[in-house]
């Protein structure tokens, strides 16, 4: 058995720049990822087949990102191999913590090895676009400034950072947030890096936390709390975060959440776990 993780990220701000005509949404963000994973284990099959022995509740097994990513690569090789995957769900589903991309991202770097089938990151990164515009951050390794829908991105060193993250019990679909007529559309691009991390904010926030009480009672909470340097929304939510310089204010402001809130503290990783360079 592989035994692989697969961390959650944030997204320290995200700007929604423009539109394409087909409709997908045209981003500036910056990636963090978190020490924060769900874990996957892989065993070669050699009857062809993949198969999730550990479905996730509420998740059809052929539309698990790991399955469709495994699938995926499999048509695209040619090879006659199967899998075994197992998986161990942490990050939770539906929070714009990048759960499911995270899955499919590290699916395709273990299948590369255990297939032996020696793609370059580069091609991995286009394929893992077609499952989603969350997929190539975590090919990619390492903390990022993205645009485009999240396909153009631009390596960020950021500093050392531990997050409240707060899970609102709610489940919001991204495609109903993007499609939402409240959303603007229309944040000025800004360059390249160097820019500020702490000058940004989230345009889908707003939308979020109109349809959604309890998300923007999650984050008024987090707003009263001190000594943060960012409090914002993840991707299309539900969850929201405080950033803080140390790991003991982080654990202080999570010991202090009301009972009826859930949530935890991570670790801002520079590296993906599985970069060579994270070692
Ligand atoms: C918003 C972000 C920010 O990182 O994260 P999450 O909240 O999902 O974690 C991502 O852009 C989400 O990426 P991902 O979750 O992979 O989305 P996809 O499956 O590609 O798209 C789901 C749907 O959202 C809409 N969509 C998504 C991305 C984008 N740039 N424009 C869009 O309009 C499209 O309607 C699409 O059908
Ligand atoms: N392995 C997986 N883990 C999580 N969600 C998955 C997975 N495979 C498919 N999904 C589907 O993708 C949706 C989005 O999942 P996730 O990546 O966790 O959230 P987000 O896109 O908000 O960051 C889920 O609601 C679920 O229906």
């Amino acid at each position: 058995m592989l035994t692989l993780p697969a961390p959650a990220k944030l997204n320290l701000f995200l700007h929604v720049v423009g539109r394409r005509q087909d409709g997908y949404h045209l981003l500036q963000t910056v990636f963090r990822l978190l020490d924060f994973s769900d874990e996957l284990s892989f065993r070669l099959r050699d009857d062809g087949l993949i198969k999730l022995l550990t479905p996730v509740k509420g998740v059809p097994e052929n539309q698990d990102l790991c399955v469709r990513a495994a699938k995926l690569l499999k048509v695209s090789s040619g090879v006659k191999l199967g899998v075994d995957i197992v998986l161990k769900k942490k990050i939770p589903m539906g929070g714009g913590l990048g759960g499911g991309s995270s899955d499919a991202a590290t699916t395709l770097m273990a299948l590369n090895q255990l297939w032996n089938l020696n793609w370059k990151n580069e091609k991995l990164l286009k394929l893992g676009l077609q499952l989603g515009a969350d997929v190539p951050i975590f090919l990619f390794g390492q903390n990022a400034f993205a645009e485009g829908i999240g396909e153009k991105l631009t390596a960020v060193t950021l500093p050392a950072a531990w997050y409240l993250v707060l899970v609102p019990s709610v489940h919001v679909s991204t495609a109903e947030i993007f499609s939402n007529k409240e959303l603007t559309r229309n944040t000025i691009p800004i360059k390249i890096p160097p820019f500020s991390i702490w000058q940004g904010h989230n345009d889908l926030e707003p939308v979020v936390c109109g349809a959604y009480p309890e998300v923007s009672r999650s984050l008024e909470w987090l707003k009263k709390l001190e000594n943060t340097t960012i409090v914002t929304m993840s991707g299309s939510g539900a969850c929201v975060f405080a950033e803080f310089p140390s790991e003991s204010e982080a654990n202080a402001a999570y010991a202090s959440i009301p009972v009826e809130m859930k949530g935890f503290v991570a670790r801002g990783l520079d590296y993906h776990p599985m970069c060579k360079s994270a070692k």
